[in-house]
């Protein structure tokens, strides 16, 4: 069985790295000339995906804009992972989850379990409860050939009051969060199977992303202001394992199907531009 790690690097060879969020938003959904229920978000999420998932390596559906309409929503994720996935994209699922080891095994089933119907081939999770306690999560990943990203340094502005406070061992969580991860990833090629998550707002830190060997999702970019000229400065040496990831800077140029290739186009080319 193929790894994660493996299956992106085909991927992002074959199609390059950008990575595509799919938030309905309500104000999207409106935007669109869509209704807020489940029938606008099942338009809207199938629109994105009949525009998008034969050509960009990684979609990530934002797992809170589902669950707002119930197990309806949920239905319509599950199905619009399947069909991400036969037209070629990778699905990273952002759902963020993070909890003790126990329950953490069964939201690894519950994503990441083949047998699943909301199987996806990777997903975002926090690390707030330890690193230790994802385990599952990266037995799971490796067990079926899935990824996992964990939260390092985040986008929101919030963030750097957590994720800079410096540890009893010297080092800052999220450097803590990042050494841990580059461990389990020491060694796998072409790329390790577990990701990072760092905000391409975050500015210049004094944090070390060059050792992770793993994927680095960069969202964002766009609506929160990143740009991708400010992504070497960012990552370093990291910047060769990046994926650009942008949601509403695309979705806003929906409902055209045409539109939205366009803008996904247009975020490729600027990424391409600063050597991603
Ligand atoms: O894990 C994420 O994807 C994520 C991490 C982070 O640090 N910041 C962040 O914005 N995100 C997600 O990325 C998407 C950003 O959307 P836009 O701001 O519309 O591009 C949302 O789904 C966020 O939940």
């Amino acid at each position: 069985m193929e790894t994660f790690g493996t299956r992106l690097s085909e991927a992002v060879a074959a199609r390059g790295p950008l990575c595509v969020g799919i938030d309905p938003h309500a104000a999207l959904l409106t935007r669109w000339g869509l209704s807020d229920d489940v029938t606008g978000l099942e338009r809207f999420a199938r629109t994105v995906v009949d525009a998008l998932a034969d050509r960009v390596a990684v979609l990530k559906p934002q797992s809170a804009f589902f669950e707002r309409f119930g197990s309806r929503g949920i239905a319509v994720l599950e199905s619009i992972i399947r069909q991400s996935r036969e037209a070629g994209a990778l699905v990273l699922l952002d759902v963020k989850r993070g909890d003790i080891g126990s329950t953490m095994a069964a939201y690894a089933s519950a994503y990441l379990d083949p047998a699943s119907p909301l199987r996806a081939d990777a997903i975002t999770v926090s690390p707030y409860l330890g690193v230790g306690s994802l385990r599952p999560a990266f037995d799971a990943a490796a067990a079926h050939g899935a990824g996992v990203f964990v939260l390092a340094l985040t986008s929101n502005p919030e963030g750097p009051a957590v994720q800079h406070a410096v540890t009893s061992g010297g080092r800052t969580v999220g450097q803590t969060v990042i050494d841990e991860i580059s461990q389990l990833n020491a060694g796998a090629e072409p790329l390790g199977s577990l990701g990072l998550v760092v905000g391409a707002t975050i500015g210049e830190t004094c944090h070390d992303l060059s050792k992770v060997n793993g994927p680095l999702l960069a969202p964002g970019l766009g609506a929160q202001g990143g740009t991708p000229e400010k992504l070497r400065m960012i990552f370093g040496e990291g910047l060769r394992n990046v994926l650009p990831s942008y949601s509403r800077e695309v979705l806003g140029a929906g409902p055209d199907q045409a539109g939205l290739r366009s803008a996904a186009a247009r975020a490729a080319d600027a990424c391409r531009a600063v050597g991603l």
